[in-house]
């Protein structure tokens, strides 16, 4: 018998679970407002569908042991709702939110371990352009907003183009060229076998970071292709689209190095990240995958999509000193005077719960504990008033605080 969740695994108490609800409803109210509508997916689902078409790595699933078929928890939602908007939807486009747990496995522990965690986020399905992106990044602004967070970083990039941009690389050092570069760690570039001239190109791409118009301008001087330019220039509507419709808008930065844990996306991705006393935190995520719906559509129909997440625990952990310390206290408490009165408390304790408005409303179990225990228990628990009840039905009313 084993009286710990799994490593990484987490039991949520009372008071985080009010915390967690504090900033869910913050959110989901927002998502609504942009009149977004909740999806539910399963938590187990297929390799295949987790994987993603390989876009995401088999070591970040979970999986499950079971009979003949693959299956493992879901370490993000955007593949599942993928999979789930093309074998029933047919009107596009489709506004869907969502808040679930997701599982990744992780290294700590001594056999490694699972880290499970929130997440809160939106896909909006069946939509192209800087119109829909410039969409997600205000409901995401319009989130961090609604929790008061006022000083974020929102990093932006595209994937196509920064793949495209890392293509002169031979396949098999690409990916260290890559990390290296959103690294920042030269000490690598310097070490890898390459010619001087893809040296010079990787140190070029590293420096593609910054304040947007400035990295804008260093981009269009590189030798692009057709297909490059469109990107830069579809960059270039989305930050001045951005410009003209974030109310405080926060300090943008223009990432062309930015690394996306999952390798769906093929347009803008993002960060929003919000800088505390000692680090960095990366509040949420996202971007513009235009190939995952067409991975689970039987025809291989295609339909582009963006989205988003917001990471609950990042957030509970920086949005501490405003989150609620307590749980709800209740309003009565009901005391039986003695056992024959147990019937009489029970039906004075429903009729205070059927009042309009929520009323908390707590049973006192055991008729025979002495009166100043009761009240010094209550008093502890901040409960409002005790209804003393006696056999007949009557109740004498005691206020304990304001
Ligand atoms: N599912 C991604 C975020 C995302 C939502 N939509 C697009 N991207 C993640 O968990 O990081």
């Amino acid at each position: 018998m084993t009286y710990q969740p799994p490593t990484g695994g987490r039991d949520l108490f009372p008071v985080d679970v009010a915390q967690k609800r504090w900033i869910e409803d913050r959110i989901e109210a927002v998502f609504q407002r942009w009149s977004y509508q909740r999806i539910i997916t399963s938590t187990v689902e297929s390799m295949d569908t987790l994987m993603a078409g390989g876009a995401i790595q088999q070591s970040e699933v979970i999986e499950l042991n079971s009979r003949g078929e693959r299956l493992g928890l879901r370490p993000e939602l955007t593949a599942s709702i993928a999979r789930a908007a093309v074998t029933r939807i047919s009107n596009y486009p489709q506004r869907l939110y969502y808040h679930a747990n997701v599982f990744r496995r992780s290294s700590t522990g001594s056999q490694g371990g699972q880290h499970e965690a929130y997440q809160a986020g939106v896909e909006l399905l069946g939509a192209s352009g800087s119109l829909a992106d410039v969409e997600v990044l205000l409901i995401m602004a319009d989130c961090l907003k609604a929790l008061g967070l006022e000083h974020w970083h929102l990093l932006l990039s595209e994937a196509s183009l920064t793949s495209s941009l890392l293509e002169p690389f031979p396949p098999g050092v690409r990916q260290q060229v890559k990390v290296a570069i959103a690294n920042l760690d030269r000490v690598t570039l310097e070490t890898l076998s390459l010619s001087n001239d893809l040296k010079a190109l990787a140190l070029n791409i590293m420096d593609l970071r910054g304040e947007p118009r400035s990295v804008l301008t260093k981009v269009s001087q590189l030798d692009l292709s057709a297909q490059q330019r469109q990107s830069v220039s579809s960059l270039k509507n989305l930050i001045d689209l951005l410009e003209n419709t974030l109310e405080n808008p926060p300090r943008l930065v223009l990432d062309l190095s930015l690394m996306q844990t999952f390798e769906y996306y093929t347009g803008v991705v993002f960060e929003a990240v919000v800088r505390t006393e000692h680090t960095c935190e990366v509040v949420g995520q996202g971007g513009r995958y235009d190939n995952l719906l067409s991975l689970f559509h039987p025809d291989h129909k295609s339909y582009p999509g963006v989205g988003f997440v917001l990471n609950g625990e990042t957030l509970q952990q920086i949005l501490q000193p405003h989150l609620p310390a307590v749980v709800a206290e209740s309003e009565w408490l009901v005391v039986p005077i003695n056992h024959s009165a147990a019937a009489a408390a029970i039906t004075h304790a429903q009729t205070l719960r059927q009042t309009d408005t929520l009323t908390r409303v707590e049973l006192s179990l055991d008729p025979s504990l002495p009166e100043d225990q009761l009240r010094q228990f209550a008093t502890e628990c901040k409960v409002a008033n005790i209804a003393w009840v006696s056999a007949q039905g009557d109740v004498k009313v005691e206020k304990l605080t304001d």
